[in-house]
């Protein structure tokens, strides 16, 4: 078993790039510096991961997606073979979307609160699947429009992002806290003892956002983009269309400025997912995405440190259009397909026993030379 330090360079635990101080929302994130805190996954454990699974009693590369998975983990933990995982994380990221008041969504806006409180009830589908596969949740209000217990909604940055075909969804500050408060909770959790994270989603209208920032960080236009979310019918999909249409104008004004892309076209649910996924890469935690509103953050992400994505595998393939678009820019391959549209971090969560597997048969597999199996016939 080798068990490779990280590289010197890696900064201190919750060190990474988070500007200290009071500031609020006036302290600035400085994304070079967080860039730069994003290291590679560790390549000699992933070498000596790749040369156990070729030593396990299977043919060679029998264990597919399976002997991938469980290098990467090696990597993400510099460790071979990798350690169990025993603190798998969700983090929900709620909040509200002006845009909603639109008309874009099948359901109303105050579903948002309404399934916070489901999801602390232990009740929701996240809470189910959680409780099921071995992790747990966590429910972070960025930007719900009601009131949400003190524990919840320590980072509220305001009640509802804001409209975004006519109005950005957050000042630049506002933008700035929320990626703060996400790379925050990543520390918080990281710190905690997690060792994997998953981020979730819970936002009437955030399918929205997410199919603008897909599109103009994949330069797909309006209708490429555009889905169903909650399932909503053609008349609302008409208005929809025309959202995420002069939503993008809006955005891809700002296209150079990351945390600016955020502000106009996001919200600050998803500056916070951003946030969280790059830390995350940061303190060398590895993460399962979810559907398409993680696919978007991770755009962001991507454009923040392309290192990142070296730590994030996608969980699932929403039916959202803008999901598939963007794993495609992340060059990520989703492990499972069931047609989930639920959000929470329910996709990601699927594909969790895959991950387990991964790393319990490069673990506990024995050897040919272990178990006196003859290997490939010569020649
Ligand atoms: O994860 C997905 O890909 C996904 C696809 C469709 C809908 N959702 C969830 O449904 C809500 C957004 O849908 P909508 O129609 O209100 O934009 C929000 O709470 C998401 O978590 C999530
Ligand atoms: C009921 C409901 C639950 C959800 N969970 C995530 N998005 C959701 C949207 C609705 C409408």
């Amino acid at each position: 078993m080798t068990d490779t330090p990280a590289p010197p360079e890696q900064p201190e635990h919750g060190a990474a790039a988070a500007p200290e101080g009071a500031g609020g929302a006036t302290a600035l994130v400085d994304l070079d510096r967080l860039s730069q805190s994003v290291r590679r996954p560790d390549e000699g454990a992933r070498t000596a991961a790749r040369e156990r699974q070729g030593a396990l009693i299977k043919p060679a590369g029998a264990l597919g997606r399976l002997e991938e998975l469980s290098v990467w983990l090696a990597g993400a933990q510099g460790a071979s073979p990798p350690r169990p995982l025993e603190r798998v994380r969700v983090v929900v990221f709620a909040g509200d979307h002006g845009i909603a008041r639109a008309g874009v969504s099948a359901y109303p806006p105050e579903v948002t609160a309404q399934m916070v409180a489901g999801i602390l009830a232990g009740s929701a589908a996240v809470s189910v699947l959680a409780r099921t596969l071995g992790a747990s949740v966590r429910v972070v209000d960025m930007a719900v429009d009601a009131d949400t217990p003190p524990e919840v909604s320590a980072h509220k940055v305001r009640r509802g992002s804001g409209r975004i075909d006519v109005e950005d969804a957050l000042t630049r500050g506002e933008a700035e806290a929320a990626f703060r408060a996400g790379m925050q909770v990543a520390d918080e959790e990281v710190d905690a003892g997690a060792d994997l994270l998953v981020p979730g989603d819970m936002g009437i209208g955030n399918t929205t956002p997410a199919a603008v920032l897909t599109g103009v960080l994949t330069a797909n236009d309006a209708a490429t983009v555009m889905g169903r979310g909650t399932g909503i019918d053609d008349r609302t999909w008409m208005v929809k269309c025309a959202a995420v249409r002069d939503a993008m104008r809006r955005t891809r004004a700002v296209l150079g400025d990351p945390v600016q892309v955020l502000a106009t076209g996001g919200g600050a649910d998803i500056a916070a997912m951003a946030g969280f996924l790059v830390q995350a890469a940061a303190r060398r935690t590895p993460v399962l995405l979810d559907g398409v509103v993680s696919g978007a953050a991770a755009l962001v992400g991507q454009r923040v440190s392309y290192r990142a994505v070296d730590w994030w595998q996608a969980g699932h393939l929403s039916t959202e259009p803008a999901h598939r678009k963007a794993l495609d820019r992340l060059s990520l391959v989703p492990l499972v397909d069931q047609g989930l549209r639920l959000g929470e971090g329910t996709g990601a969560l699927l594909a969790l026993p895959l991950l387990r597997a991964a790393q319990a048969t490069l673990a506990e597999m024995a050897t040919f030379e272990e178990a006196g199996v003859s290997g490939p016939a010569a020649g």
